[in-house]
């Protein structure tokens, strides 16, 4: 039998799309249709897919990973283009639409903002090219438990940077919003004179209250500001989860914003997050403050001496600010930027932003697996049941996790 006549009686087995049909000419495999016989298509079903089912899921597959992204209408590409154009101009209601969009879950809107990102992408790429491959903009996460004082300093800080002429964008993490209802960086009062700024971008991320939903939108909100034309992006977190760790792994200078208080007061702060610290920086080091500021400022140096080096150019550096009075500011920049400029000319920089874009995208793999898993039919119900087993003791965890998986494989 002939492939053409095969393709006739199983054309569903082969192709959900002219996409799936042109790879299937232009894959690898494309010598089992140049014989034209049937024989090696069963043997290569035989021995990698063992059903023509899974042998249309590969096609597709390699469909799907040779052409990322299915066509447009053109509605919706003419939206794009407006979008992108307006956003490159360094219009801040394009990059406000733009962020929407990547934030939105609704599943056609999430194909257009793919698109757009793309586009912003090849963009990033000619920029950089004519920029010397340097990054186009400085990535910035700043962490601090509640009170520390992160709103008051990204004000000060925020306006110091634009009266120097860089367009500073703040993304404002906060996953505590979908739980407590109320958000910790979302109040509109917060940063009143740098959110009037028209040098200055404020954005709260609202991310659904999951890991995940941080390090999608935030990550491409990242790249849309940097498209914007934004040359300092500041990501801030509360210091209180596991945001900061996210946020860590998606910035190239890592900041923790600590009040002058001891260690019961800062119980919240786990200690992880000083690791990931590139620079501390001690706040409200003013007034009577100047004292147990310069106290803390000494505790973290020593503490900060027994860390595992991370880097060959760089020790994290302890600093005494103050954003009421704006004093140790301007040092702060010069310390950051003299950060910027050794892990760049070391390589170092480059290497994480690469690492970076590979944990993010198993981060995205992993969430999306999971959330895959929780909700396929053939375990819905039945993870109820085993968390029951499990909390009751009667089945072991790894028992329970075997089943469940068990159960997805063969529903698969
Ligand atoms: N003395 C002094 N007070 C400060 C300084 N920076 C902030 N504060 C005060 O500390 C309090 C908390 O400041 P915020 O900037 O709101 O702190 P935050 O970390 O953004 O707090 P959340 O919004 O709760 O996350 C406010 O009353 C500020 O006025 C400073 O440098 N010196």
């Amino acid at each position: 039998m002939k492939i053409p006549s095969l393709l006739l009686r199983f054309p569903h087995c082969y192709f959900s799309s002219s996409a799936c049909f042109k790879s299937f000419h232009f894959s690898s495999r494309s010598h089992f249709l140049c014989t034209g016989s049937l024989r090696p298509v069963h043997l290569y079903c035989t021995k990698w897919m063992f059903s023509l089912k899974g042998l249309r899921r590969e096609l597709c597959h390699q469909a799907t990973v040779d052409q990322p992204i299915e066509g447009l209408s053109d509605r919706e590409q003419g939206f794009v283009d407006k979008i992108y154009s307006g956003l490159i101009q360094g219009h801040r209601a394009c990059l406000a639409e733009a962020i929407t969009l990547v934030e939105s879950t609704h599943h056609r809107k999430k194909k257009v903002a793919q698109v757009l990102l793309q586009k912003v992408l090849s963009y990033h790429r000619e920029q950089e090219k004519l920029n010397q491959g340097k990054p186009l903009a400085f990535r910035v996460g700043l962490s601090g438990p509640p009170g520390a004082g992160k709103s008051t300093f990204i004000e000060c800080f925020g306006k110091m940077l634009t009266e120097r002429g860089h367009k500073v964008s703040v993304l404002a993490v906060d996953p505590s919003s979908s739980t407590s209802g109320g958000s910790l960086l979302g109040d509109k009062t917060r940063m009143t004179e740098l959110s009037r700024d028209m040098n200055a971008y404020i954005r709260p991320s609202p991310t659904r209250g999951t890991l995940g939903g941080v390090t999608r939108t935030t990550n491409e909100a990242i790249l849309l500001c940097e498209g914007g034309g934004y040359d300092v992006v500041l990501v801030e977190t509360v210091g209180v989860g596991q945001s900061e760790f996210a946020v860590a792994d998606m910035v190239d200078m890592f900041i923790l914003l600590l009040p002058p208080a001891g260690g019961d007061e800062l119980q919240g702060i786990k200690r992880g997050i000083i690791e990931m610290a590139d620079l501390v920086a001690i706040n409200k080091a003013d007034g009577d403050l100047v004292v147990p500021a310069r106290r803390i400022q000494a505790e973290y140096v020593s503490a900060m001496k027994l860390l595992r080096k991370r880097s060959k150019v760089w020790r994290p550096k302890v600093m005494r600010i103050s954003a009421k009075t704006g004093e140790g500011i301007s040092d702060m920049w010069d310390k950051m930027t003299e950060f910027r400029d050794l892990v760049l000319m070391s390589g170092e920089l480059i290497a994480k932003r690469r690492k970076q874009q590979k944990v993010w995208m198993w981060n995205l793999i992993q969430e999306n697996m999971l959330e895959h898993f929780r909700s396929h039919l053939a375990v819905k119900d039945k993870i109820p049941l085993l968390e029951e087993k499990v909390l009751s003791g009667v089945f072991s965890p790894g028992l329970a996790a075997d089943l469940l998986l068990k159960a997805f494989k063969d529903g698969l």
